[in-house]
């Protein structure tokens, strides 16, 4: 019934750059994973390989066990929100959603259920192009959630919301969690993720830093999030998990398993 996303040993490189380094985690079910890095570490690299759209160099990304390129019905297993880009702005928001919906062949009610999830239906015959960024992000997950997907994808979802908006997009992701989905968010708003995740994958130059609870990172040294990640992240060069400040067992045990 649930589905999990399997990173193994997944690398990227671009010519002389390596984006993703021999990445391995797994983001399970029931919970929300944040993932987080700073800018370049790999975090958009990752998520276009776990959605097919960039071909890895090594290793391999897997949803519900298959890699996306291999699902039956893509839509119905995963949703993903990549940028909030590319809506067509004379377009009325049902309308792209309808798009979606028959491009897919995903039933039209489901569309009024999903504009009514995010928040939307009030908003749902103005045309994109007069929505806020906020309002395209929730358009943007309306349509990952058209096929009633177990797994959501999703790469900073929180850009450009108010706080009101934070507070909407935390109870949806972790009411879809709680339905027993997979959620795997990327973000650079640290005290918003701090408040939405209950689990952390951490890069930094394309290789993993922690994966875990984020009750495990913080609490090990009683720190705030913000202070872990810039522990964890400052030192791109240098290895984790074999330094005296990263070598926590929940480092220790998920980075080097
Ligand atoms: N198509 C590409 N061609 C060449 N280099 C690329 C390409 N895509 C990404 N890179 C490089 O790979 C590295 C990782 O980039 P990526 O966008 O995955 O990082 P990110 O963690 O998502 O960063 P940000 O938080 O700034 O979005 C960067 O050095 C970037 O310049």
């Amino acid at each position: 019934m649930s589905a999990g996303i399997t990173v193994d040993d997944l690398t990227k490189r671009y010519g002389p750059v390596t984006a993703v380094d021999g990445l391995t985690f797994e983001v399970e079910p029931g919970v929300v994973t944040g993932f987080l890095g700073p800018n370049g570490a790999g975090k958009t690299t990752t998520l276009r390989m776990v959605l097919g759209l960039v071909t890895p160099t090594g290793g391999r990304a897997l949803i519900d066990g298959r890699r996306y390129g291999d699902l039956d019905q893509p839509r119905r297993v995963v949703g993903a929100v990549l940028e909030a880009t590319g809506f067509h702005p004379g377009r009325r928001g049902r309308d792209h959603l309808r798009i979606i919906a028959d491009a897919a062949g995903l039933p039209r009610p489901r569309i009024e259920e999903v504009l009514d999830r995010v928040g939307l239906t009030d908003a749902a015959d103005r045309r994109v192009g007069g929505y806020s960024l906020g309002m395209r992000q929730r358009l943007g997950l309306a349509g990952a959630l058209l096929g009633d997907p177990r797994v959501l994808v999703l790469d900073e979802p929180a850009n450009g919301l108010d706080p009101v908006g934070m507070v909407d997009l935390r109870d949806l992701l972790r009411g879809l969690a709680a339905e027993g989905r997979t959620v795997l968010m990327s973000s650079h708003m640290l005290s918003e993720v701090a408040q939405t995740v209950d689990k952390v994958v951490i890069v930094a130059a394309g290789r993993l830093r922690y994966a875990g609870p984020l009750t495990e990172l913080t609490g090990a040294h009683g720190e705030t999030l913000e202070a872990a990640f810039l522990r964890l992240t400052s030192d791109p060069a240098s290895d984790s998990g074999t330094g005296p400040d990263s070598a926590t067992d929940a480092t220790a045990s998920s980075a080097h398993h």
